[in-house]
């Protein structure tokens, strides 16, 4: 496996498959990219079913062991299920997804080879869920989380973005998921770096201290040092927490939160590389300056471009940003000197074609 000079081996790579998005989550931060295009969006862009499998196949030759397919809206693309049953099978599949054309196309995924689906739910509440997505597919999430049960997905892990408008619904989500087997929970702190309005971030902390207050156990997950917080379901016969710490999930149900901001450990603890839609490699979602193309996605230039990304990747928080005065500033070193095939290589927004028909 390939590590950076952090010692952060890359176990793990994020490819997202388009940029358009049948969504405009007001918070949205297109894994990195900024703003989604909308759904009838020109796609010639996007990387082929032959560039994404190649790309697979490469990597996995680096010991990378799982890929994560994300966008904008991965199943926009109508090729998932064949890019997935074309993954090498050293790796473990999952997708990230807001849920909506999972109906109809939950079984053929698994089939294909989908282990695990994150669907994206920020509220309970059908107005909520409005505001925040600009879309009015309330149902269709709801039957897609279906689907993926359905389909043997479970636990279906749902993805809700705590900030502002949300906060006040995470007891409501606790409970939701705490009553439903197959069905976990995980809290996303709302980052600005990409989005901006940093002034709907809420206080993360305070959901980590109501938690571990509900919480009946409470672990550590290897990536990130993310912690997991396990609430006993009510009514249940029996331990759901074994005096060794072993979690019986039919009993208990499992919030974790996913809190980068500001936060080193985090970083220290990162093992993933991400892909944009385009073929460019990326190290880090909170950085458009370390873009590296991958080109004609030849097997060799893949190579090459995967070796050089591992290599320049560095912590976002405690390395790129340091903190100065109580402050997080660019660290110097990377305004002085940087890495080559930066953003200079990325298509600028007037070079990418234009929107056509949303
Ligand atoms: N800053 C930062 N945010 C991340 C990172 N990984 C995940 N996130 C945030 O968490 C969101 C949801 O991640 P998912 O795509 O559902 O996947 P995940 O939770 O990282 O992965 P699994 O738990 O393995 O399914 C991302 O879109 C980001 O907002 C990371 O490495 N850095
Ligand atoms: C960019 S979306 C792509 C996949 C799919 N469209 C979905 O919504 O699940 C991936 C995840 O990023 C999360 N996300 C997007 N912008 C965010 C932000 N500014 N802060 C925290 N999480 C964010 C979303 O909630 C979603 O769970
Ligand atoms: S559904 Fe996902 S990609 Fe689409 S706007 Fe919402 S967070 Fe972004
Ligand atoms: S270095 Fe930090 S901010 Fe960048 S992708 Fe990794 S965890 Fe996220």
């Amino acid at each position: 496996m390939l590590a950076d000079e952090f010692g952060r081996e890359v176990s793990g790579v994020r490819v997202s498959l388009t940029d358009r998005c049948n969504f405009d989550c007001v918070y949205c931060h297109n894994e990195g990219l900024g703003d989604t295009r909308g759904p009838m969006a020109p796609r010639e862009h996007e990387m082929s079913t032959d560039d994404v499998v190649r790309f697979l196949e490469v990597v996995a030759e680096f010991g990378v062991d799982s890929v994560k397919f994300t966008g904008g809206e991965p199943l926009l693309r109508d090729d998932v299920a064949e890019i997935v049953a074309r993954t090498p099978e050293t790796m473990e599949v999952s997708l990230t997804t807001n849920g909506t054309m999972l109906p109809g196309r939950a079984a053929d995924l698994v089939d294909a080879g989908v282990e695990r689906v994150n669907i994206s739910q920020d509220a309970l509440d059908r107005e909520t869920f409005k505001q925040v997505t600009q879309a009015g597919a309330y149902d269709a999430v709801m039957d897609g989380v279906d689907a993926a049960l359905s389909a043997g997905l479970a636990p279906v892990k749902l993805n809700m973005v705590v900030f502002e408008q949300t906060a006040g619904y995470v007891p409501e989500m606790v409970e939701h998921v705490a009553a439903n087997e197959g069905l976990r929970l995980q809290l996303i702190e709302y980052m600005p770096e990409i989005a901006g309005h940093p002034e709907w971030a809420v206080d993360i902390d305070r959901v980590h201290d109501w938690l571990a207050e509900q919480a009946d156990h409470v672990e550590r997950r290897e990536m990130h040092d993310r912690k997991r917080y396990w609430i006993a379901r009510d009514g249940v016969d029996g331990d759901a927490i074994a005096d060794d710490g072993a979690v019986d999930e039919s009993k208990a149900g499992m919030v974790e939160i996913v809190d980068p901001v500001e936060n080193r450990t985090f970083c220290a603890n990162c093992h993933r590389v991400r892909v944009t839609h385009e073929g460019y490699l990326k190290g880090c979602l909170n950085r458009n300056d370390d873009l590296r193309p991958m080109g004609e996605m030849t097997r060799a230039g893949i190579r090459e471009t995967f070796r050089e990304t591992v290599a320049n990747r560095v912590p976002y928080y405690g390395e790129y940003m340091i903190e100065e005065d109580g402050e997080w500033v660019v660290n110097e070193r990377y305004l002085d000197d940087p890495p080559a095939g930066g953003a200079d290589a990325y298509p600028t927004v007037d070079e990418t074609p234009a929107e056509t028909d949303d």
